[in-house]
């Protein structure tokens, strides 16, 4: 069975991070793999505390399963300090698809990346990545420019390409409207999907739409195709979370639901 792997931080409350991977990855149909990166104490509500591992135990951890695991992508969220953002950037395997979701701080306000490893981000990780996934906070902060329209989404983009990820997809949830727009920018263009913006909030949305992608590229999709599947797989975990709790409902293709009672 083809593997995926994410490089991520613990969520307790099984909302975001790895918890959200795996189950991300379970429900696509590919073997989930973890490289653990910091632990978390958080709920629906709130992070209380996060510690991050050594660097060496990050490093420990991408040997392990690439020794042994047929790996058809890889996605990096929470990655906390400069140390693991290299330690990360030099480690992971050439000619793997790469999907790296660029974690800074939590729906909740809670900083999971120092500021100042931001610019390690950029420089060291972002030009290997196959699509970076940042939502509108996130890719302001890596180019500095202000994003408010559809068409300063396209044109931050395209200044992370310039950084030298391949592709992006800037997510539009943060932004203003009924709806919400993502926009994926490649070499060749963009192209905008467009859904419902669901009233009532979820946190780890980020999470599961980038080991999504992670997982439908390492079944060997195309980019663009793997861009619309990871879309509505997150929509219809948006969908079925239906405003009980602050965690996504993900729900694979027969409709079971891998989310226990949980949350407020
Ligand atoms: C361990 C971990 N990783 C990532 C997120 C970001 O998710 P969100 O922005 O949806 O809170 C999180 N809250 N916790």
């Amino acid at each position: 069975m083809i593997a995926a792997c994410s490089i991520a931080g613990s969520d307790s409350g099984g909302g975001a991070g790895i918890q959200a991977d795996l189950k991300t990855f379970t429900a696509i149909g590919v073997w989930g793999l973890t490289v653990v990166t910091a632990v978390t104490a958080q709920n629906t509500r709130e992070v209380r505390g996060s510690w991050m591992l050594p660097a060496e135990a990050v490093a420990a951890q991408i040997a392990a399963v690439c020794d042994d695991f047929s790996i058809g992508a890889f996605k990096t969220g929470m990655l906390g300090t400069r140390e693991i953002v290299r330690t990360v950037a030099e480690r992971l395997p050439e000619g793997i698809p790469l999907v790296v979701d660029p974690v800074m701080i939590s729906t909740s306000g809670h900083r999971l990346l120092d500021e100042a490893a931001v610019l390690d981000l950029a420089r060291f990780l972002i030009p290997r990545a196959d699509v970076v996934t940042p939502n509108i906070p996130e890719a302001e902060a890596l180019t500095g420019m202000a994003i408010l329209s559809l068409d300063d989404m396209a044109e931050a983009g395209r200044r992370i390409i310039d950084l030298g990820a391949a592709a992006v997809v800037v997510k539009g949830g943060h932004g203003a409207g009924d709806g919400v727009t993502d926009m994926l920018v490649d070499a060749a263009g963009t192209v905008r999907l467009s859904g419902r913006r669901y009233p009532y909030a979820v946190h780890g949305s980020g999470c599961c739409f980038a080991a999504a992608l992670a997982a439908y590229l390492a079944r060997g999709m195309p980019l663009r195709e793997a861009f619309a599947s990871a879309r509505s797989f997150v929509d219809g975990a948006i969908a079925a979370a239906a405003g009980e709790s602050g965690s996504l409902r993900i729900v694979n293709p027969g409709g079971t639901s891998f989310a226990g009672e949980h949350g407020r």
